[in-house]
């Protein structure tokens, strides 16, 4: 059987924005972001910049990186949601992006209606639908609010629903933005199972505990590009000194 596997080379996207206002502003340089360029038209949001990666049946790997530096654009390349504008990308293995659990939600129908088309959606047999509708019922604890539009749940219950859909990830290849931070034990352990059976585990978080229980790998994403790949406590403290020094200097 073929091994999963993930492998990027020199690989770069960009996002293009209308160029609008003053356009100087946005090379500004603030504690957040990817490099911007600025065109005749366009401001070019530089979010990978020729990153290089391979990722093995097996790897546990975790990204972390300030707020704008690629993560996300990353994790939806390797899932995907996202197609690489230069150089190459290989996925070998299904892929199950956790972070898409959310997504398509609508608000009108029901608990039960919204499960019943997200099986749909992760491709879930139609034999099978009824028991996985009724287990994201059981561990949503919505009882008759479960038959009720998602329009009418509080906060705390939609973000309940949407952590009970967990079951539904299918897949070799689990990609997570953000660890969902169960406070529910029977969510927890469904979390667990599924990275215990995945061959590869893509993980982006800023928590240290999260990344420290998770992946064995760490890669630091540094506006667009990889700072620094390695074991999670030296690359965590490295990326933890550069931040301290950051703010350090911002103070001054
Ligand atoms: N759809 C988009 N259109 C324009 N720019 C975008 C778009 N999505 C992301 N960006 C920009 O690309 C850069 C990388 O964003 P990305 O979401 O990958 O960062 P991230 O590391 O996941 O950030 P965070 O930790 O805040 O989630 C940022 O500068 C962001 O503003």
């Amino acid at each position: 059987m073929t091994k999963a596997k993930i492998e990027l080379t020199n690989v770069s996207v960009s996002y293009f924005l209308k160029k609008s206002g003053n356009s100087q502003k946005a090379l500004e340089k603030g504690s957040v972001g990817a490099q911007i360029l600025v065109g005749k038209r366009y401001l070019e949001v530089a979010a990978l910049k020729n990153v290089s990666l391979t990722i093995n049946e097996g790897e546990r790997v975790g990204l972390v990186g300030i707020n704008g530096s690629g993560k996300t654009t990353l994790l939806k390349l390797c899932a995907g949601a996202l197609s690489v504008q230069s150089g190459k990308l290989e996925i070998v293995g299904n892929v199950s992006p956790q972070f898409s659990l959310g997504s398509g939600i609508k608000s009108t129908l029901s608990g039960r209606q919204n499960a019943r088309l997200k099986c749909l959606y992760m491709g879930v047999p139609q034999s099978r639908i009824l028991d996985y509708v009724e287990e994201v019922k059981r561990l949503s604890g919505l009882g008759g609010y479960f038959e009720l539009p998602i329009q009418s749940y509080s906060a705390g219950m939609k973000s309940r629903f949407v952590m009970s859909l967990l079951p539904l990830v299918r897949g070799e290849i689990l990609i997570m933005d953000e660890w969902i931070n169960a406070t529910d034990t029977a969510v927890d352990s469904i979390q667990q199972r599924l990275i215990s059976k995945a061959k590869i585990l893509l993980l982006a978080s800023h928590s240290r505990a999260v990344l420290e229980t998770w992946v064995e790998r760490l890669i630091w994403l540094d506006r667009g590009e990889l700072r620094a790949v390695g074991p999670v406590s030296e690359v965590y403290d490295a990326y933890h000194e550069y931040m301290l020094a950051n703010k350090a200097a911002a103070k001054k």
